[in-house]
């Protein structure tokens, strides 16, 4: 029940006064299908199926007068002329009705799916971190189209319990005894199966679960499938999707056997009423036959509803473990939202570096509960303009400095300066936007070069993404292929080599034309050649602009400025690039030797 309001003062604050309107709309339907069924009456007495005394059938004040004046004054055609245009008139508001309330449902979707992406995309880094992408993929698509459904089994509760409401009205009006007593079995019957309604939801809480997984799983094995096909690990997964299919497939047939369950039930005791019913009316109250036909044909027309009603309701709820979910992850998000974003609206202007970047005594862990550091008591200045190389063994803490630099990820202790001015939270979105930043996985959207080059500066000539080729090494290989810059490159840019991938995402960097370059193992791909050349050209931008690199291959940091030594997350060596390599107790001398004999 909670769920219930909690989705409906949601459903309310998203449409507002549209709701209304369309519930308002509702009940007119409702109005002119309880009329028409009243007007059968005259039109049957004139036809001279019964005698009609109207004052005594239909004991409504002021419409047992109407009708017998209708049926003294009126004709036949006009009765049915009349009946024409109310059924019209209705048919026409339902019409605009569905429209309002499909408008309703889609609207509330649209502003659900917006609301979700846009918290994933202004939550902090560190929250991808601990999260699984596919279950954002699976609440941004499937979850939202089960509260699409749900919402649309909503609107028709709601239709229908309005319509159920009025004919339950006007033919307690007409025999409130009768009436009663068929109000009261709805009541009991509907009470006896509210037990069917929490197992549909405790249904939809499974369907949840299972199509989490569901999605994990082929967003796993996609991402991975060329280490499953060169590793024949082909099997172990069709075995995983065989048995989670077979359990999706339980799950639906358990929903659609605890509806059609509720159907049959309902159908029975709809019978048993109706026999009942007539039973009683005739047996028992010796009701009029024309005031028993209307009640018979209200009630014929509302039974269908009240199993519809029943039967929305089960649909709906087993949604609201799909609408908990997308809800839960707005929470989640809100709370790991960038603590700049409120003020930030898309384009944070560049904070520029003038002197330097300053960590002072920074450390950092990726969880409270562990006890090793990822990085601990860092003191470094990193000069502007300058080419800065951070170099260490696997798990140094490289890529978590870095991290920390852009503002992805805030010091458990310690902290950051530009140019002598601590960087709060605020500076964090304006840092980024200085910032280029080329990653050891670069990553290129399934589109063409152009637009790739094109999404980090949409108004750079034709002359400034050749010169950013150029710059990048990639101007001769981009202008041999087929379609040039327009060449499409595939998922992830899976039609380019590791290497050519690499190359466009430098030369995307630089086109962005960035105060701050950071590039984190960006040439490890590069063949010998291309790698020299790439070299020379960030060489050339010392000066220009502040350059971050992190690098494996020594070799390629010759150039540095300052060199940064990290082991364990800690700061163990700091200096130039001769300078260190003649200090032969320091690690930084031992990686280089490592190398050395590697080549030799
Ligand atoms: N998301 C994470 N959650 C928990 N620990 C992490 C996470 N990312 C990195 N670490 C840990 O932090 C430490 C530093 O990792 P980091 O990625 O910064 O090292 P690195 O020097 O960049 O390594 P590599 O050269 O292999 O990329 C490592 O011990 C690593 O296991």
């Amino acid at each position: 029940m909670g769920e219930l309001l909690f989705f409906v003062k949601k459903l309310y604050a998203v449409t507002g006064k549209k709701l209304f309107l369309n519930i308002g709309s509702m009940i007119t339907v409702s109005l002119l299908d309880g009329i028409s069924i009243y007007l059968l009456v005259p039109m049957l007495g004139i036809i001279g199926f019964f005698q009609i005394d109207a004052a005594k059938s239909l004991p409504i004040p002021g419409l047992s007068h109407l009708l017998q004046n209708v049926q003294s004054t009126l004709n036949l055609p006009i009765i049915l002329a009349m009946y024409v245009l109310i059924i019209a008139g209705q048919a026409l508001l339902q019409r605009s009705q569905a429209i309002r309330s499909s408008q309703i449902q889609q609207h509330f979707i649209r502003h659900l799916r917006f609301e979700t992406y846009r918290a994933l995309m202004q939550a902090k880094w560190d929250f991808f971190l601990v999260k699984r992408k596919s279950d954002f993929s699976h609440i941004l698509t499937t979850e939202l189209a089960r509260v699409n459904q749900g919402t649309n089994m909503f609107m028709q509760l709601i239709t229908s319990a309005i319509f159920t409401a009025i004919q339950i009205g006007l033919a307690f009006w007409l025999s409130a005894k009768l009436t009663s007593v068929i109000l009261v079995s709805g009541i009991v019957i509907f009470v006896v199966f509210r037990k069917y309604v929490r197992k549909a939801q405790s249904i939809g809480d499974r369907t949840t679960e299972l199509s989490q997984s569901y999605y994990a799983g082929i967003t796993e094995h996609f991402n991975g499938i060329k280490d499953i096909k060169s590793n024949r690990l082909e099997h172990i997964h069709l075995t995983w999707f065989h048995a989670l299919c077979k359990q999706i497939e339980d799950n639906v047939t358990q929903f659609i056997r605890l509806n059609s369950t509720t159907q049959f039930l309902s159908r029975i005791t709809a019978a048993v009423l109706i026999v009942l019913f007539i039973y009683v009316s005739f047996g028992v109250f010796h009701t009029p036959a024309e005031q028993m036909m209307v009640i018979i044909i209200i009630f014929a027309r509302l039974w269908p509803r009240f199993s519809s009603i029943q039967s929305s309701l089960e649909t709906m709820v087993s949604m609201f473990p799909a609408f908990k979910s997308v809800i839960q992850l707005q929470q989640e998000c809100k709370d790991a939202q960038e603590w700049s974003v409120q003020k930030d609206r898309g384009i944070s202007p560049a904070i520029p570096v003038e002197h330097g970047i300053e960590c002072r005594d920074v450390c950092f862990r990726y969880s409270n509960d562990q006890h090793s550091y990822a990085l601990h008591d860092i003191n470094i200045h990193i000069p502007a303009g300058g080419l800065t190389a951070i170099v260490g063994r696997s798990g140094a803490g490289k890529s978590t400095l870095i991290d920390i630099l852009m503002g992805l990820m805030q010091p458990e202790s310690g902290q950051m300066l530009i140019d002598g001015v601590p960087l709060t939270p605020d500076k964090f979105l304006p840092l980024r936007s200085s910032i280029s930043y080329v990653s050891q996985d670069p990553f290129l959207f399934h589109m063409s070069i152009r637009d790739n080059l094109k999404l980090v500066n949409p108004a750079a000539s034709e002359q400034e993404m050749w010169e950013a080729l150029e710059f990048s090494a990639s101007a001769e290989f981009v202008s041999k292929l087929p379609q040039g810059l327009d060449t499409v490159v595939g998922d992830r840019g899976v039609r380019l080599s590791g290497g050519e991938r690499q190359r466009i995402v430098l030369a995307r960097a630089i086109l962005r034309k960035p105060s701050i370059l950071i590039l984190d193992e960006a040439t490890s791909a590069l063949d010998g050649e291309n790698e020299l050349k790439v070299q020379q050209a960030i060489d050339r931008l010392k000066g220009k602009m502040t350059i971050i690199v992190i690098a494996h291959r020594l070799s390629t940091i010759r150039g540095a400025d300052q060199v940064i030594v990290l082991d364990k997350g800690e700061l163990i060596q700091q200096g130039g690039y001769q300078q260190l390599s003649q200090e032969t107790r320091g690690i930084f001398s031992k990686l280089l030797g490592y190398q050395i004999e590697a080549r030799a």
